[in-house]
């Protein structure tokens, strides 16, 4: 693999029961872009990103990460090397505010225990930075704000926090717009954009408006395979996206769920 692709799959496929979900798919992320997978419902997006985070067993195939082969690591492994994934998954916890959020999340990764820092200085320098994330997304004025309190996009920017605060490295994103009205959507994707900065990003996006402002290349899904790649330009002028989306609902808009969220590996 070349150093320029920092996440790669290799004929990866899923079955289930015989049914063939993501048929061969090879995957390459070129480091620092942000890379959208898109396809009709039923594509196989979620599959491959449960795949790659670990939530799902590969039936065969190989996952990379940075000439690594990660196929067989577990979740909690592959995001300590820095491949990390956020929305969808709530990650906060809604009695808490915003900052203590936050906090919880730093001292998660960094696996200390709460006595470490509550010794004076660290304790300084733990909200210090609780607060610079908190800023980073634009939440420093609701760092004293419960959770709960919080309307829906500004929930999401906290998500996208307490992923920050694990400082990844790859930063997988599942449908980041999904169920939001255009203004926090506006609002997700100069996140994005910001967060992206000096990292990588690997995102699931039905929202083709979202994708086409954001992302440097694309890979279309259809029935479990890829069906073509390259920049948003290229992608949607492709007859054959055009094809598979009007084979769906048109639109590119989520239409039905899939059930595959559980995890079927060890946690
Ligand atoms: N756990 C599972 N058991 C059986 N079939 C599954 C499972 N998870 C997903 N599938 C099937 O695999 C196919 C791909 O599903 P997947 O959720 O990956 O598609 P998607 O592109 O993410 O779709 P959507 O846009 O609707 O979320 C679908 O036909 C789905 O029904």
């Amino acid at each position: 693999m070349s150093e320029q692709y920092v996440l790669e799959t290799r004929n990866l496929v899923k079955e289930f029961k015989g049914f063939v979900a993501v048929d061969d798919v090879n995957l390459k992320v070129q480091k620092g872009h942000i890379h959208a997978l898109i396809g009709p419902n039923g594509a196989g997006k979620t599959t491959v990103f449960n795949l790659l985070t670990k939530f799902l067993i590969p039936t065969r195939g190989q996952i990379l990460f940075k000439d690594q082969d990660i196929t067989t690591m577990k979740s909690a492994a592959i995001a300590r090397q820095g491949i990390v994934r956020s929305f969808q998954i709530s990650a906060v916890f809604p009695h808490m505010t915003a900052l203590e959020n936050i906090r919880v999340a730093l001292q998660t990764f960094e696996g200390t225990s709460f006595s470490f820092w509550k010794s004076g200085n660290s304790l300084h320098k733990l909200n210090q930075r609780c607060m610079e994330l908190l800023d980073a997304v634009g939440l420093a004025e609701f760092a004293n704000t419960t959770t709960v309190e919080l309307a829906y996009g500004r929930k999401r920017a906290l998500e996208l926090a307490t992923t920050l605060a694990m400082e990844p490295e790859i930063l997988l994103l599942d449908e980041p717009t999904q169920g939001m009205g255009s203004e926090d959507v506006d609002r997700v994707v100069e996140l994005v954009r910001k967060a992206a900065a000096g990292r990588t990003v690997l995102m699931v996006e039905h929202n083709l408006s979202v994708v086409s402002k954001l992302c440097d290349r694309i890979t279309v899904l259809a029935q479990g395979a890829v069906l073509t790649e390259g920049d948003y330009a290229s992608v949607s002028a492709d007859p054959r996206v055009r094809e598979v989306y009007m084979g769906s609902d048109g639109s590119g808009e989520r239409g039905t769920t899939a059930d595959s969220e559980q995890s079927e590996a060890a946690q």
